[in-house]
């Protein structure tokens, strides 16, 4: 068993739950959704409220209930510590995805962090996904935000498809 936290110490990372833009790093400017080929969906001013009082609810520690956990197969990774619903925000990404223009590694992060990948090769990859990654455009800002695709049982592992359209990150080796 383990925690954010361990896994925070043990990745040398420090935890963050807002968008940072270092030196060394993707600027801020280049984090623009108007950058995205084909557009991004605009977040709505009723849903970048709920975004924030979710944001809000974090830091008061009314989070999500997930745990990081180890394992000797797939590393870190992220189990429900509870009954998870349908539709839940589970957790918003605080690295910006820009690594390609980046530097240095980014060395802080938050749970969304640790969640693994589904198997994109075999039929049962698809079955283990539980949540998926969608991106916004929220006031001309990229904002990554995992989400529960269906409700989740107490002790299952996160899972979502590290993969878009392109297909660009190997999975062959995925349990
Ligand atoms: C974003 S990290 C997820 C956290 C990671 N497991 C760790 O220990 O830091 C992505 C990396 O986790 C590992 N990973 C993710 N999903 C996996 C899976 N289903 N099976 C095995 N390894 C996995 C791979 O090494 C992948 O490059």
């Amino acid at each position: 068993m383990g925690t954010l936290a361990s896994a925070l110490t043990a990745l040398q990372m420090e935890f963050s739950d807002d968008l940072t833009y270092l030196p060394g790093m993707a600027p801020q400017l280049a984090n623009q959704a108007k950058f995205e080929q084909g557009g991004m969906q605009v977040l709505s001013k009723e849903d970048i409220e709920t975004l924030e009082q979710c944001r809000a609810m974090c830091k008061r520690g009314e989070c999500p209930p997930l745990l990081v956990v180890f394992d000797s197969c797939e590393g870190y990774t992220v189990e429900a510590d509870d009954q998870i619903k349908d539709l839940t925000i589970l957790a918003e990404y605080s690295e910006t995805h820009l690594k390609a223009l980046s530097s240095v590694p980014d060395k802080r992060g938050n749970i969304a962090r640790f969640i693994n990948g589904i198997n994109n090769h075999t039929p049962d990859g698809k079955k283990k996904q539980n949540c998926k990654c969608v991106r916004y455009d929220v006031n001309g800002e990229c904002r990554v935000i995992l989400v529960a695709t269906r409700d989740i049982a107490k002790g299952e592992r996160l899972y979502y498809d590290y993969n878009g359209y392109e297909h660009e990150y190997p999975t062959q080796h995925f349990v």
